[in-house]
């Protein structure tokens, strides 16, 4: 067992899948939050488990918004997530499909899905519209499940077709020997690895977490006591008594390389002239806020002869953004009710504000 380099561990080679993921390259692709399980640990909101489709942050309406999305990230590869997207395949194949024709076929696939609906003529139709590579979560940690069986026996199918299999399972502490059943089978059947996450709690599954006595490791990490070092035993365990790769993927990379990583590749391609693109690839400039916008705009131009291409009257978020150096000029020669801060914000679909600081 060695470090990766980005805050994660591996036996054996990274795989394919996650190689351009830790890059922040990989589209990352929700085709349905539709899904046949109900895990305690699961950390979608309750709106992202309706049947709503995305590419990163951005709402899929057409064909269009994935390609422009890929576009902007320059991305390299997508990962094919939910919800289980076999739960809608037509639509799952179709993205699929489109994105094969437009990257070309280099442009790596992954899949995650529970296996549920990973019918020999399911996984014929993904197999044909290029999917590299497919991940089986089964219902490991339900007692009760009714699935488990056939997520199993479905996950055999895999085998007849040309691609990587491997399997994605959490490091929920308590359940070691589940996960070496797991993957000792996923060896036995020539799986070409096992992706173990660290647990992670979110909003949405906190409660349940804590309900079945699971602490999160401090208050500024979303981590779950006790994951970590689970992973770190069945990956020893794993490189002496079996032939799989193995990657255990941490709450730190998702959050300090792969988050990072892909805003950096998006940055530079949304940033406008007056935005300075951070060490976190967040975007920073200034903004000005005032009830009346269009009588500010006019004064910047007309009066502070500020050039129009230093001036974006973005009437959506309600304010006129500008060059830093712009904004502390002007906040000391502007008296009144002008408002100036210095903001960042993330450059995906949505925009999330990180900071904002007033300058006045
Ligand atoms: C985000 S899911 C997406 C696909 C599908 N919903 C699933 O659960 O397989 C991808 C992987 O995340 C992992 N996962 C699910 N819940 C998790 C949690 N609370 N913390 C960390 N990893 C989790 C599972 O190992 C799963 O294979
Ligand atoms: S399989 Fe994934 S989406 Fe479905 S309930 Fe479990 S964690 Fe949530």
């Amino acid at each position: 067992m060695r470090e990766s380099g980005y805050y994660s561990y591996v036996v054996g080679e990274l795989p394919e899948g996650c190689k351009l993921c830790v890059k922040g390259a990989k589209l990352v692709l929700f085709t349905t939050g539709v899904c046949p399980r109900d895990c305690f640990y699961c950390p979608l909101s309750p709106w992202r488990r309706e049947d709503v489709a995305y590419a990163n942050e951005r709402p899929i309406k057409s064909i269009d918004d994935i390609i422009e999305e890929a576009k902007i990230q320059e991305a390299l590869g997508a990962g094919v997530t939910g919800g289980d997207p076999l739960a809608r395949l037509d639509r799952t194949v179709e993205y699929i499909k489109v994105l094969k024709e437009n990257f070309g076929e280099k442009f790596h696939i992954h899949l995650y899905t529970t296996g549920a609906l990973a019918t020999k003529e399911n996984l014929e139709k993904l197999y044909d519209a290029g999917l590299d590579e497919i991940r089986f979560h089964p219902d490991l940690f339900n007692p009760n499940s009714k699935l488990f069986k056939v997520e199993i026996e479905n996950m055999k199918n895999a085998f007849d077709f040309d691609w990587d299999v491997g399997g994605e399972v959490p490091a929920v502490p308590g359940h070691g020997e589940k996960i070496k059943w797991f993957a000792e089978l996923l060896d036995k059947l020539g799986a070409k690895f096992l992706n173990i996450n660290e647990l992670e709690f979110s909003e949405t599954n906190l409660r349940a977490l804590i309900n079945r006595g699971y602490q999160p490791i401090s208050d500024e990490s979303s981590a779950i006591k006790g994951s970590l070092e689970l992973g770190l035993e069945i990956l020893r365990w794993g490189e002496e008594n079996t032939s799989l790769r193995y990657h255990l993927c941490t709450a730190k990379l998702k959050d300090a390389v792969q988050l990072k990583n892909r805003l950096k590749r998006m940055a530079r391609n949304v940033a406008k002239p007056y935005m300075e693109i951070t060490e976190d690839g967040t975007l920073k400039f200034a903004v000005a806020e005032y009830e009346d916008l269009d009588e500010l705009y006019h004064l910047l131009v007309e009066e502070a002869e500020i050039p129009e291409e230093w001036l974006y009257l973005n009437r959506e978020k309600g304010r006129i953004e500008m060059p830093i150096e712009v904004a502390l000029e002007l906040a000391d020669a502007i008296e009144g009710d002008v408002k100036f801060y210095i903001v960042e914000e993330y450059p995906t679909w949505d925009r999330i504000e990180v900071e904002r600081t007033p300058i006045n």
